[in-house]
This record gives structure tokens, C-alpha cells and sequence, in this order.
């Protein structure tokens, strides 16, 4: 899906040979300040390499329009941001954002029991707690149906066991829909026991 081929950017990343694999759940560790949060950025094109290519599909990311790119490469930050509207609102602005049509209530709804919110479309987010926050975001992409969802530590603020859910759902999203995942994570452990594909960041230097 992505080859990274002599690619540097600042003194952070500097990667002879990367593959990421279509249809996987890739995991990304490696201690802080190795370029985790970079990598990703550099897969959707929020960055640029300073030097070195990057394939998305067999094609240089430079000659794709970064707003094609992402509709089909997804990216959900550490700290997602959360409108003060309601759950609906922010369940559809991925969509809003890439101009695609909005789901019925009823797949809206779906997508809330899935993701074990116990919201209604109509309720504020103004007060959600952080895993909440982060379920939301997390479905909030995944209503977008993209090719590859990038997620920077998308268990960082959720308990043990929705954390084991979640990257599970993740997974057979891989499976089930054909989804490639690209998931930063500082445990050792998810990365064992999920991943079909490990890469290892080290710091430069
Ligand atoms: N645009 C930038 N310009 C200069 N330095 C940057 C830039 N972005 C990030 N850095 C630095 O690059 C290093 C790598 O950052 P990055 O966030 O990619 O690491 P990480 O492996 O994801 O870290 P963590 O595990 O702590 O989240 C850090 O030292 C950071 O301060």
C-alpha cells in the first residue's frame, strides 16, 4: 500500500526501505520522540519529505491532489477535536469534510451501539469523558469507509478492555471490509498481539 524509499524529513526520520502492507493492521513503536506521530503524518501528506519517495498504490503521494489522498488515507490525531454540537453533528463532519452523503439514523445509530456509546444522536459533547471523546472520533471515521485509517495511539485514553475491543474492531476491519490500518502504539503488548505487520522506530543519532 505505502513504499517509503530513502525518505528523510528534519533530523527525525530517516528511513532507507519501509513497506506497509494493504489489509493489514500495521503497528508503529518505538520510543517517544522517534517519529511515530511523523511517520503518519508523512502518509497523508500533512508533510512532506525532505528528501526520498513515498508510493501510495505504486504512485508517487507528490502527483496525487492531497484531497484525494484523504479521502482515501484517514487520519485521527491524538487529540481529535470535538465541535460543542451535538453527537449527530459530530458523527458527520468527516463527511461533511470529504463531501460524501450522510448515513440514516438508523446506520447512525448502529455506529453508536458499535462503538458501546451510551449517547443519543441528540445529546451534547460538550461534557464527554475522554474515552467518549475518542470512541466518537474513532466512529466518526470510520463512517467515512476509507481505504487506510492512521491512528495516532488510539488507545492512549481508553480502559484495558475497550482498548482490546476497539483494536479487535479494527482488525476485522481489515479482514471483513479490506481496510489497511496503520496504528501508533506505545504497548508492547497490543502490538504482539495484534499486529500483522511491526515497524520499529528508532531515534536518529
Ligand atoms: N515540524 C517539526 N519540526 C521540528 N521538530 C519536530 C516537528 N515535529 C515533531 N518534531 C520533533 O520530532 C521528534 C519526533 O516527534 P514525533 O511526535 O513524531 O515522535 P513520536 O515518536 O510520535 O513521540 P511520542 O511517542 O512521544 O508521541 C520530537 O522530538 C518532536 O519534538
Amino acid at each position: 500500500m505505502f513504499s517509503l524509499h530513502q525518505v528523510t524529513y528534519k533530523n527525525i526520520l530517516s528511513i532507507e526501505h519501509m513497506e506497509i502492507p494493504d489489509k493489514k493492521l500495521t503497528c508503529i513503536i518505538g520510543e517517544s520522540g522517534s517519529g511515530k506521530s511523523t511517520l503518519l503524518k508523512l502518509l497523508n501528506q500533512m508533510i512532506s519529505p525532505d528528501s526520498g519517495e513515498i508510493l501510495y498504490n505504486g504512485k508517487s503521494i507528490d502527483v496525487l491532489d492531497s484531497i484525494v489522498l484523504r479521502r482515501d488515507v484517514v487520519m485521527l490525531s491524538q487529540t481529535p477535536i470535538m465541535y460543542p454540537a451535538s453527537v449527530k453533528e459530530n458523527l458527520l463532519i468527516g463527511l461533511d469534510f470529504s463531501e460524501q452523503e450522510h448515513p440514516s439514523e438508523q446506520a447512525l445509530n448502529d455506529v453508536l451501539r458499535d462503538f458501546h456509546l451510551n449517547k443519543r444522536l441528540e445529546d451534547s459533547c460538550e461534557r464527554l469523558s475522554g474515552g467518549e471523546r475518542q470512541r466518537i472520533a474513532l466512529a466518526r471515521i470510520t463512517l467515512m469507509q476509507p481505504k487506510v485509517y492512521l491512528l495516532d495511539e488510539p488507545p492512549a485514553s481508553l480502559d484495558e478492555d475497550t482498548a482490546d475491543w476497539i483494536i479487535q474492531y479494527l482488525k476485522d476491519l481489515t479482514r471483513q471490509q479490506g481496510a489497511t490500518v496503520v496504528m501508533v502504539t506505545h504497548s508492547q503488548n497490543i502490538a504482539q498481539q495484534y499486529a500483522d505487520h511491526l515497524v520499529v522506530l528508532k531515534k536518529i543519532g
